[in-house]
């Protein structure tokens, strides 16, 4: 979740929150908005009984809305503080709050820091878990496929090598570590129900008439496990991937207008850290048993339980260059 949230974090503010190279300060409140990240997460995926019956919300059974005014206030402060450095010129690049600020200048109307502050908020949120959750799920896979991490393994020494690391711009070579991307992006779409989509004229979807104006709610986890669309669904084969094709048939993303921005970036963060996590260590089970790959809940499909492996480094000239 830490290399996410850096991720993100660079794209929006230009800083990395989490290393050894960062400013105490600033990793303690990237703790602090993880932990936000993480609430936030789970009460959106939460049952509110206020939204079935009305009259139930006079009483807030749950506290769902004193906690989501309370994380409201200490989103908006964390957000707040980082469009203030900027504004006072801190941090300034190449970002995106760099680049709203200078629209602010032209049109104050239309950028102003409370629409800042939601666009940034949007990519911390859609960008962050849902990335790092695919990753810790594609490991999970690996380690119960050995067979799979062994063909990874051969696929980078044979297009990589052992005298550097994996960069971004081998990844369109690394064929097969982008299959177990999306196999596991199948198996596990990070976020299984879309947005709400609503029917801009009546149409048919299946079997149904959905006149206009009908909320479709699209589960793609359920499609993704479709006997009449995989062979074989809740296995996971890599291979299947290697028609490129049937990359077409995945829903993870979504689709149409309110498709996933983010979905090339986090195939590639995704893809290029699992290269380079295979590129450097030798991965184990803790145990002989499997992995247990049962979900918990919530909005995003995150692992029941955390996951836990064992690694060493792998002994080649490009790791040892760095230590
Ligand atoms: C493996 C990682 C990710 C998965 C599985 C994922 C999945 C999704 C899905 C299913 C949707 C709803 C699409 C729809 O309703 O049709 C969505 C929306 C969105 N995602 Fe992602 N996403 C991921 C990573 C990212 C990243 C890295 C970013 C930011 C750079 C991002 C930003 C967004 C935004 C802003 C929306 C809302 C788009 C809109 O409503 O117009 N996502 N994502």
């Amino acid at each position: 979740m830490e290399t996410s949230f850096n991720t993100m974090m660079r794209i929006v503010s230009g800083k990395r929150l989490f290393g050894d190279d960062c400013d105490v300060n600033d990793v303690e409140k990237a703790k602090e908005f993880k932990g936000i990240i993480k609430e936030l997460v789970i009460l959106a995926g939460v049952n509110n009984r206020g939204d079935f019956l009305p009259f139930v919300r006079w009483f807030d059974f749950d506290n769902l809305e004193k906690k989501l005014k309370g994380i409201g206030k200490r989103t908006d402060a964390f957000l707040q503080e980082l469009i203030e450095e900027h504004r006072a010129g801190k941090n300034n690049g190449n970002t995106m709050i760099d680049h709203l600020l200078a629209q602010q200048q032209s049109q104050p109307e239309q950028y102003t820091d409370q629409i800042i502050k939601g666009l940034s908020l949007s990519l911390l949120l859609a960008g962050t878990d849902t990335s790092a959750l695919t990753l810790e799920w594609t490991m999970a896979n690996l380690l119960n496929h050995p067979e799979v991490i062994k063909k990874a393994k051969n696929e980078i020494d044979t297009y990589v090598g052992p005298n550097r690391l994996v960069e971004e711009s081998d990844m369109s070579k690394l064929s097969y570590i982008q299959c177990i991307v999306y196999e596991t992006l199948r198996l596990h779409p990070a976020a299984p129900i879309w947005s709400p989509h609503l029917s801009s004229e009546d149409c048919t979807v299946g079997k149904y008439n959905l006149p206009k104006d009908t909320i479709v709610l699209v589960n793609a986890w359920a499609a993704h496990m479709d006997p009449k669309m995989w062979s074989d669904p809740t296995h996971f084969k890599p291979e299947r991937f290697e028609n490129e094709s049937e990359v077409n048939r995945l829903l993870s993303f979504g689709l149409g207008r309110r498709a996933c921005p983010g979905s090339n970036l986090a195939q590639r963060t995704v893809g290029l850290s699992v290269a380079l996590l295979l590129q450097c260590f030798e991965w184990k089970r803790i145990g002989k048993e499997e992995i247990d790959m049962s979900e918990g809940t919530g909005i995003t499909i995150s692992r029941k339980n955390p996951l836990e492996a064992m690694c060493q480094l792998r002994q080649s000239s490009a790791i040892k260059d760095m230590y």
